[in-house]
């Protein structure tokens, strides 16, 4: 898969570890930052990553931050994303399952590395179900197309 992964300053050292997991597992890894650990503001990383996933420019976006919080809230503003925060091993695979989270969100400071990892490998194998879900994912595609009726700027 095409992935983008982005993070603030806090999530930098992660990030790194989950680039390496991403290239060792065959993905095409699209990195867009932070690049040092200065100062950066979330919502410029998460606007980066949610919109190329929201062009098809890559097939999945992984955004870190300290709690993973404002990556998602930013995330979710983009008309196509559906982003999560995830905590553990069942919350990322239901994302998935019944979701289709095509955004995984990660918290940096909660969170330990081999727990990241094994999230990540989760997030990234289990398959949508569809059926019941398609229909619940479709009615939120129509609800962003409503929302841009009233506002297409
Ligand atoms: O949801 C937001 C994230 O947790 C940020 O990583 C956090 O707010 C950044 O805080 P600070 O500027 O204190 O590092």
């Amino acid at each position: 898969m095409r992935i983008a992964i982005g993070s603030d300053h806090r999530g930098v050292s992660v990030r790194h570890s989950i680039i390496e997991l991403l290239k060792r597992l065959g993905h095409e890894v699209h990195d867009v930052g932070a690049f040092d650990c200065g100062s950066v503001d979330y919502p410029d990383i998460a606007a980066t990553v949610s919109q190329s996933v929201a062009a098809s420019e890559v097939d999945r976006g992984i955004l870190i931050c300290g709690s993973g919080i404002g990556m998602a809230i930013v995330a979710n503003k983009v008309p196509g994303v559906r982003a999560a925060t995830c905590h553990d091993d069942l919350t990322a695979e239901m994302s998935r399952r019944h979701n289709n989270v095509n955004v995984l969100c990660l918290s940096a400071d909660m969170l330990g590395e081999r727990l990241i990892d094994r999230m990540v490998e989760i997030w990234l194998t289990t398959e949508f179900e569809g059926g019941r879900h398609a229909r619940r994912i479709e009615k939120i595609s129509e609800f962003e197309k409503r929302l841009h009726e009233h506002d297409p700027s």
